[in-house]
């Protein structure tokens, strides 16, 4: 991010100290319809940077705008000062608003506000806070006031390790630059913000997307563009016959599950391998799917008319279970794995070492951590996701509220759709089984797992417009509406 704003400043006619301004303007903007009350008492916290200089600026805006109690702070543990920081000091000097050095954290022990707007630190961070740093940080978390960042909370990393004993700004809300900052996506950003959001500061948009860069938030318009119509002309022959390996007999709803997300999301037919006695059950409620019923006597011949093939939803640890998976990877197609799958494959590492390339797995988190080993942080779940996805040629979908598609190219997608309210049992089987519909219409792995990831998530977006809690089954009949919506 920092690379583009300097590409704004030497390639459009935008200076550092107005860019700082209309980032400020953005951020009052918001603000403004965040905090309605113009008496609030406001406690603005400005470091020697240009987050400071940020929050100088905000104070100005906001004192213009009529907010009558403001306070502003200018933290100085150390004489380093941005330019842009130096001169909204002198802008803000010429107004009436009370401004106070701080060089100690106990100065600001008595700190009364209803607001406290954080712009101590920002992208800048270089090293962990300590000493009065720390100190205040503690102080200004430890106030009643709703605390709102500029930025970044102070303290928080836009990218690596986010430490256990975070001890920066936790904040009520963050108004953020541009774009969301890179650990904004990680569940241990739990501990420094409740929400985020973004506004526009006037940064070149395609020079962003020029910009190489391994991190990609997956988009609408990324989606639509990838989006295959149904062809004029075209049968049930032209969108592939997926086969999926699941259930047992405590766990056919998972088979039913993924083979509803399969034929929703558009697979020209749809089986199963099934236990016989899923058979009732399947026949019942997805007349439209066909059986194959698992038994010790398949061969790899009974595989061939199917142009791709998942295993693991629900699938049972049986060792025939294991020696079938065995014979699926020995055919030496890109298949999809998923739950029990996944489960073999972390105990059987010669499995794991002979998939096809271009394969899709589709962890969780403890089944990645199971796969490829403990990891403290996500960062560093992320970082050997990249590796192994890189090393064994695969696609590794690893899933959380928001999943992160790794590719072998080392690129990493972050889907934004999905919420808490699918956070339910049987929703990975729906991934899996609009994974495998995509792949059977001959979409590339990588864009099967992207389409499906963002698909999946964005119909449970939609679902939760109405409902406080959606099921598996609603979100793999929402597929349809979904994709025909992504195409407008
Ligand atoms: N580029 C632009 O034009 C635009 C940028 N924008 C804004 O700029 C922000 C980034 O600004 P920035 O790069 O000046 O860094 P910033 O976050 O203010 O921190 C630097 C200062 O912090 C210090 N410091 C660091 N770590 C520390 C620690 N642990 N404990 C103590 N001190 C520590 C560091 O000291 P030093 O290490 O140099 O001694 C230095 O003094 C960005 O978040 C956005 O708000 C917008 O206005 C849009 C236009
Ligand atoms: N809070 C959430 N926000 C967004 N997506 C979520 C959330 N919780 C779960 N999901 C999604 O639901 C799916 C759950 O998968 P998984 O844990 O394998 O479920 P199951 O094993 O029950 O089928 C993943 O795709 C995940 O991204």
């Amino acid at each position: 991010m920092q690379e583009a704003d300097n590409y704004v400043i030497i390639n459009q006619p935008i200076s550092s100290i107005n860019l700082m301004e209309n980032a400020s303007k953005a951020f009052c903007k918001l603000f403004k319809k965040e905090v309605l009350d113009k008496e609030a008492q406001l406690s603005i916290l400005c470091g020697q940077g240009n987050n400071g200089g940020d929050g100088l600026a905000i104070a100005r805006l906001l004192h213009n705008d009529k907010y009558k109690n403001i306070s502003v702070y200018v933290i100085k543990f150390a004489d380093s000062q941005s330019e842009g920081n130096k001169q909204n000091v002198k802008r803000l000097l010429k107004l009436k608003v009370p401004v106070t050095i701080v060089q100690n954290a106990v100065k600001l022990k008595e700190l009364k506000a209803d607001i406290i707007i954080d712009a101590m630190l920002g992208s800048g961070l270089n090293k962990p806070l300590k000493d009065d740093y720390a100190d205040l940080v503690a102080l200004v978390n430890a106030s009643k006031a709703r605390i709102i960042s500029v930025d970044v909370p102070t303290g928080f990393a836009t990218e690596g390790e986010i430490p256990e004993n975070y001890n920066g700004i936790k904040a009520d809300l963050v108004i953020s630059f541009q774009r969301p900052k890179i650990n904004f996506f990680f569940p241990e950003s739990v501990e420094a913000f409740y929400r985020y959001k973004i506004v526009d500061i006037g940064l070149d948009e395609n020079f962003i997307q020029g910009l190489t860069s391994n991190w990609k938030l997956l988009k609408n318009a990324d989606i639509k563009a990838l989006i295959k119509p149904r062809a004029n002309f075209s049968h049930k022959g032209t969108y592939g016959h997926a086969l999926l390996v699941a259930g047992n007999t405590t766990t056919m709803g998972a088979a039913i599950l993924v083979a509803s997300a399969c034929l929703n999301a558009g697979a020209g037919l749809t089986t199963v391998c099934l236990p016989q006695s899923g058979l009732i059950a399947l026949n019942t409620t997805l007349p439209e799917v066909m059986a194959l019923p698992r038994n010790e006597h398949l061969a790899i011949e009974d595989f061939d008319k199917f142009n791709v093939i998942a295993i693991g939803p629900g699938l049972g640890l049986e060792p025939e279970n294991e020696e079938l998976f065995e014979k699926i990877i020995n055919l030496n197609k890109p298949i999809i794995v998923d739950a029990d799958g996944l489960t073999i494959l972390s105990k059987r590492k010669d499995l794991l070492d002979k998939l096809p390339a271009e394969s899709i797995l589709t962890p969780h988190v403890k089944e990645f951590d199971r796969l490829f080993g403990e990891h403290k942080n996500w960062w560093g779940r992320i970082k050997t996701a990249q590796k192994e996805a890189k090393e064994r040629d695969l696609i590794i979908v690893l899933k959380n509220q928001y999943t992160f598609i790794c590719l072998p190219t080392g690129e990493v997608r972050i889907n934004p759709t999905g919420n808490p309210a699918i956070a339910s049992g049987g929703m990975g089987d729906v991934l899996t089984g609009i994974i495998t519909a995509f792949m059977a219409q001959g979409y590339s792995s990588e864009d099967a797992a992207t389409l499906a990831v963002y698909i999946h998530g964005k119909a449970g977006d939609k679902l939760a417009e109405n409902k406080f809690v959606v099921s598996a089954h609603q979100v793999a009949l929402q597929i349809p509406k979904t994709m025909k919506d992504s195409l407008s």
